[in-house]
């Protein structure tokens, strides 16, 4: 997908909101364990409840992969279901990947080209070889991580190196990538108080913000100081959404959820205007 068409679709919907597919066989309606692929049904009872209120979804590989060849069917399946049902709905795998180049290029191979997501999320760490293949190719956008949301953040992230905060490197390094027009970056809901530096490095490129709901980021304070004149935003919300209630009327609480959100995003839009 060209950011052109996530942009318009930003304005069309009045909403920036990613939900997040963290899908957990231990949490969802137990109605649903009886079905022949418990995950997909769910995701697909979500994604048709919600997609009226939100732009991107986020599968977390994580939560596939841990129920091995079954997950990952059922992970293919969604994003299949997505594609052919919400082609206008951009899609992320959150797999936090990145290797030596010629793994990168498998890997990018595998999320971009075998399953069809439109971006990824990488680890920066690994540096330029690793992350330009994901990079190369074309209408597809790499997720790197600069401002994680979790505490272990200040492990790494904001110590000093050179003069300036690590994840401040990462953003002035990868700017200088070849294709670093297909960068966007992940920063932390609750980080919002680092988005005016971070906007001062990159001041255009997307934002992939997760932690608003159950890890208690504020939305105002993210849109205060992250929003651009083209948004440049897209809020992940994962458990505050698809678990909103866990009873036979699960997809209904998920849609109002995700209303909610974009009812507040509204709001925050009307501000740019
Ligand atoms: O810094 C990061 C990077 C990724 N995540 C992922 O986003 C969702 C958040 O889920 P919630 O339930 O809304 O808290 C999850 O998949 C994380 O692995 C993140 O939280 N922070």
């Amino acid at each position: 997908m060209k950011i052109q068409d996530l942009v318009a679709q930003i304005k069309k919907k009045q909403s920036f909101l990613c939900v997040g597919l963290d899908t957990d066989l231990d949490k969802i309606p137990q109605h649903l364990l009886k079905e022949e692929d418990p995950i997909f049904e769910f995701n697909k009872a979500i994604i048709d409840a919600t997609q009226e209120f939100c732009v991107a979804y986020k599968p977390n590989i994580a939560f596939y992969e841990v129920y091995g060849l079954s997950g990952w069917k059922s992970l293919e399946k969604t994003i299949t279901y997505l594609n052919a049902n919400y082609p206008e709905q951009f899609t992320i795998a959150d797999a936090k990947r990145g290797d030596i180049g010629n793994t990168s290029t498998r890997y990018a191979k595998a999320f971009f080209e075998e399953l069809n997501f439109d971006s990824i999320t990488i680890a920066p760490y690994m540096g330029k070889d690793s992350v330009e293949p994901f990079l190369a190719f074309k209408e597809k956008h790499t997720i790197l991580l600069a401002l994680t949301s979790n505490t272990g953040a200040f492990d790494f992230q904001t110590k000093i190196v050179e003069e300036q905060e690590l994840y401040k490197r990462v953003l002035k390094t990868s700017k200088a990538y070849e294709n670093a027009g297909n960068l966007m970056y992940v920063v932390g809901a609750t980080k919002a108080e680092y988005l005016k530096g971070i906007r001062e490095i990159v001041p255009e490129s997307f934002l992939l913000v997760p932690g608003i709901g159950a890890q208690g980021g504020n939305l105002q304070e993210v849109c205060k100081y992250g929003m651009t004149k083209d948004i440049g935003l897209l809020i992940n919300s994962s458990r505050g959404i698809i678990y909103a209630s866990t009873d036979t009327k699960f997809a209904f609480s998920a849609r109002e959820k995700a209303k909610q959100l974009q009812q507040q995003m509204h709001l925050e839009l009307k501000q740019l205007d």
